[in-house]
C-alpha cells in the first residue's frame, strides 16, 4: 500500500509500506501527517457513492483501477521528464509512443486591449517557468491573478497580445504540432447533454482516432478510459444527468481518447465536493504518472488536496511568487522570513500573502525570491532538470511525415458522417428543438386557422386572408429565428472547445448543422402549412397552389434560421434576444405589407430588395391568388340588401394589383431571390462563426 508522508520539514514523500493491511478491499493511498508528531492517516482517494442507475455498489471498479494504477505510476514519482515508467499494458497506460513533453516558458507577457481609448492592460508580466513531464502542476493564485490567462497562453488558446517564448522539449513550440499532442479542458463542462456517456465517448473516439483504428480497438480504449475514470457504470446515463464530479471526469475522459501528452485543465475542482475534488486530483496524478504533463489552475485547495500536486506555480497580479514542489513551499517561505504559521494550510497562507494581506513588501519579496519564475531552486531535484540543449538531444525531432499530419485526425467526409450521426441522436431526443417546435407549429396553425376559418375563398374576407398570409410569415420568421438565437450560444461553447481540441473542422460542423435542420424544418413547416391551408379554406382547384405555399414557407423558415444563426454566432443570448427582433422590424416594413412597395420613397427602395419577407409575401400571394385563379365566392350577407351579390374584390387579380401592388406571376423570381438571400446569409453566418472562433483567441 502507498502512503504519503508529510514530514515536519514540510516535505512530502510517497512510500510503500507493508505495515498496513494489504488485503484491504479498496486499497487507497494514504496521507500520514507527522507535522504535529501524531500520525493521522487520511485516505486521499475515496470512492464516491454512485448517484446514477442505482448501482453504487459497483463504483469500486473504477476506484480499484485508479488506485492500482497509482501504485504503478508511483514508481516514477521522482522523475522529471525521464522515460515513462508505467507498466500497465492498456491503451491509456502510457503516452503516445512513450512521448513526454517538458514545457518551459520565458518572458511571457500578455496584454489585452481595453477598446477604443481604453488602452491596454497587462495581465501577465514577463513570466518564466518550467513544467516538467510526468508532473501534476497547479497554477495557483488569488482571483484575477492571471491563472486562466497563463493556462490559455501556454495551451495556445490565446495568441493575440502574447509576447515571449514557449519551449517544448527544448525547442520553440510549434503550435500546430503542440495542439495535436495536447488537450484543453474548460472550467465549465461542455458536454453534449443529450448523449449518453458511451455515445459521447464514441463520437470522441470516431473523430479523434484515425479511421484506420478498428472499431473493436476504439471500444477497448473507451472501456479502459471509462473504467479508469470510474464512469463505467454510468455508460448509458445521459451526460446532462451526471453529477458535477462525473461530468468533470467525462470531460477529461473525452480528451483522453487520443492519449494527449499534455493536459490543460481550467479549475477542474471548482463546484465539486471535497470527495469529488480528491477523486479528480487523484485521477490527474495517475495520468501524470503515466507520462503526461498535467497543468491545472486551482483556486484555494485544502491541505490534503494541495499535497496531491507535485509542483505549484503561484501567481499574483501576473507575476510569479513561487515555483517549485508543493513540499518545498513551506521551507521557501521560511527562507524568505515569512514562515507558514503552525496548523496553517500552506496553500491558504501563500494566497493570503499574494493578496497583500501581509503587506505589499511581502509580495515584492516573493516575486524577487522566485525571480518571477526564473529560479528552479525549489524543485525537488533541480539538478536533474535538463536544459534546452539536453532536452533537444533527449527528444529528437520527429520525422517530417509525423509533423505534417492534418489539422484533424480524420477526413472532412468522415467528420461530417460522425457529426451527422451525433446530430441525428440529438434531433431524436431534443424536446425543444424538435418536439416543442413541431407542437408549436401545429398549435399556432390551429389557432390561426380557427381565427381565419373559411377566409381563403370568401371575397368579402379577402383583406383578412391577406392578413393571415402575413401572419404566417411572421410566425415562421419569429419562431425559427428566436429558437436559434436562444439555443445556439450553448452549442457555440461546445463548438469552441471541440474545435480547439481539433475534433473536427468548422466546415464539417457547419455542413452538419445545415443538413440536420432540414428534416425538422420540413416536418414542422408541413404540419403548419397543412393545418392553416385547409382550415382557412385556401383554394384547391390547382394542384400547384399548396406546394407553392409550402415551398414559400420552407424558404422563409430556412432564411430565418440562417438569420438567427448569424446573430447567435456573434451575440450572447441577451444581445441576440434584443437584436434579432429589432433587426426584423425593417424586414417587415419593407415587405410591402401596410405600405405598398410602389409607394415606398425612392431612397428606401433598396430595403425592399433585401427584405426576405417581401419575397415570402409575394410567394404566398402568387400561390394563393396567381395562376389565373377564378373569381372568389361572393355571398351578400345582408338579408335586407338589394339581393345582388357584389364584392369589390371578387376578382383576385384586381385585389393583387390594387391592394397588394404586386405582380401575381413572379413566383419563381421570388424563389430565386430567397435562394440568393439564403446562400448569402449562410455564408455570412459561417464567416462570423469563423471570426468568433478566432477572435476569442
Ligand atoms: N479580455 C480582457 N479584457 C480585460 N481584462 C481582462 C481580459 N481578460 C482577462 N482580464 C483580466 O485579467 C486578470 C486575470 O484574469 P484571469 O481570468 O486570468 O484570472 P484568474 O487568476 O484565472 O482569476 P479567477 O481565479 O477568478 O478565474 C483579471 O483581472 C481579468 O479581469
Amino acid at each position: 500500500m502507498e502512503v504519503l508522508i508529510h514530514e515536519a520539514s514540510g516535505a512530502a514523500k510517497l512510500v510503500r509500506t507493508n505495515d498496513l493491511d494489504e488485503s484491504c478491499e479498496q486499497q487507497q493511498p494514504l496521507v500520514v501527517d507527522r507535522r504535529d508528531n501524531s500520525a493521522t492517516i487520511v485516505p486521499i482517494y475515496q470512492s464516491q457513492p454512485s448517484t446514477s442507475n442505482g448501482s453504487g455498489s459497483n463504483s469500486g471498479s473504477g476506484s480499484r483501477s485508479i488506485s492500482s494504477r497509482s501504485s504503478q505510476g508511483g514508481q516514477g514519482e521522482e522523475s522529471t521528464g525521464g522515460d515513462t515508467g508505467s507498466q500497465s499494458t492498456g491503451p491509456l497506460s502510457n503516452t503516445k509512443n512513450g512521448e513526454n513533453m517538458d514545457i518551459g516558458f520565458e518572458r511571457i507577457t500578455y496584454n489585452v486591449s481595453l477598446g477604443w481609448r481604453g488602452g491596454t492592460k497587462t495581465i501577465l508580466r514577463g513570466l518564466h517557468g518550467r513544467l516538467p513531464a510526468r508532473q501534476l502542476i497547479a497554477l495557483m493564485g488569488p482571483s484575477g491573478a492571471g491563472k486562466s490567462s497563463l493556462l490559455d497562453v501556454l495551451s495556445g488558446y490565446r495568441i493575440t497580445g502574447v509576447e515571449g517564448s514557449v519551449y517544448v522539449n527544448g525547442r520553440p513550440r510549434n503550435l500546430e504540432a503542440f495542439r495535436r499532442s495536447s488537450a484543453y479542458i474548460t472550467q465549465d463542462d461542455r458536454l453534449q447533454p443529450l448523449l449518453t456517456v458511451h455515445e459521447n465517448m464514441r463520437v470522441s473516439a470516431d473523430l479523434k482516432l484515425g479511421t484506420d483504428t478498428p472499431k473493436s480497438e476504439k471500444n477497448t480504449i473507451i472501456m479502459e478510459i471509462l473504467t479508469t475514470l470510474g464512469l463505467y457504470e454510468h455508460l448509458n446515463t445521459q451526460a446532462g444527468r451526471l453529477s458535477g464530479g462525473q461530468r468533470k471526469r467525462l470531460s477529461i475522459a473525452l480528451e483522453l481518447v487520443n492519449n494527449p501528452t499534455v493536459l490543460f485543465l481550467d479549475e477542474p475542482t471548482t463546484g465539486l465536493d471535497s470527495s469529488s475534488c480528491t477523486q479528480v486530483c487523484n485521477l490527474l496524478k495517475l495520468l501524470a504518472r503515466q507520462g503526461r504533463t498535467i497543468i491545472c489552475t486551482i483556486h484555494q485547495p485544502s491541505a490534503s488536496l494541495f499535497q496531491l500536486f507535485d509542483l505549484v506555480y503561484v501567481l499574483a497580479a501576473g507575476e510569479c511568487l513561487y515555483q517549485g514542489s508543493t513540499a518545498n513551499l513551506v521551507p521557501y517561505l521560511a527562507n524568505l522570513k515569512m514562515p507558514c504559521p503552525v496548523y496553517h494550510n500552506p496553500a491558504d497562507y501563500i494566497i493570503e500573502l499574494a493578496c497583500g494581506e501581509y503587506g505589499h513588501e511581502s509580495v515584492r519579496a516573493l516575486v524577487e525570491g522566485a525571480q518571477n519564475g526564473v529560479s528552479l531552486k525549489w524543485f525537488d531535484n533541480p539538478d536533474e532538470l535538463l536544459d534546452n540543449e539536453s532536452l533537444r538531444k533527449k527528444y529528437p525531432l520527429k520525422s517530417n511525415k509525423e509533423q505534417k499530419q492534418g489539422a484533424q485526425a480524420t477526413s472532412q467526409s468522415h467528420q461530417l458522417k460522425v457529426l451527422m450521426q451525433r446530430g441525428w441522436i440529438k434531433v431524436k431526443r431534443d424536446s425543444t428543438l424538435t418536439y416543442l417546435r413541431m407542437v408549436v407549429n401545429i398549435l399556432t396553425g390551429m389557432m390561426l386557422g380557427s381565427l381565419f376559418i373559411g377566409a381563403g375563398n370568401d371575397a368579402t374576407r379577402i383583406h383578412q386572408n391577406y392578413n393571415l398570409l402575413f401572419g404566417c410569415l411572421i410566425h415562421h420568421m419569429m419562431s425559427t429565428q428566436m429558437l436559434t438565437v436562444l439555443t445556439f450560444p450553448q452549442e457555440m461553447n461546445i463548438l469552441k472547445k471541440e474545435h480547439f481540441n481539433r475534433w473536427y473542422s468548422l466546415k464539417a460542423y457547419y455542413t452538419s448543422i445545415t443538413l440536420l435542420d432540414i428534416p425538422v424544418s420540413v416536418v414542422s413547416c408541413f404540419f403548419f402549412s397543412v393545418v392553416i391551408y385547409f382550415m382557412s379554406d385556401q383554394p384547391h382547384e390547382n394542384n400547384w397552389r399548396f406546394p407553392m405555399f409550402f415551398v414559400t414557407s420552407l424558404f422563409v423558415v430556412f432564411v430565418a434560421q440562417s438569420f438567427g444563426l448569424m446573430i447567435g454566432a456573434c451575440c450572447d443570448v441577451v444581445n441576440g434576444t434584443f437584436l434579432a427582433p429589432t433587426l426584423s422590424v425593417p424586414m417587415m416594413m419593407f415587405a410591402g405589407f401596410g405600405v405598398m412597395i410602389s409607394d415606398l420613397p425612392a431612397y428606401l427602395h433598396w430595403g425592399s430588395y433585401i427584405s426576405y419577407l417581401r419575397y415570402g409575401l409575394e410567394g404566398y400571394v402568387n400561390a394563393i391568388y396567381g395562376l389565373n385563379r377564378p373569381a372568389l365566392n361572393c355571398v351578400d350577407v345582408d338579408p335586407e340588401g338589394p339581393g345582388i351579390d357584389f364584392c369589390f374584390y371578387k376578382e383576385p387579380k384586381k385585389f393583387v394589383n390594387d391592394v397588394v401592388g404586386m405582380s401575381e406571376n413572379q413566383f419563381w423570381n421570388d424563389m430565386i431571390c430567397l435562394t440568393i438571400i439564403l446562400i448569402a446569409l449562410r455564408i455570412i453566418a459561417f464567416v462570423l462563426l469563423r471570426w468568433k472562433l478566432m477572435s476569442t483567441r
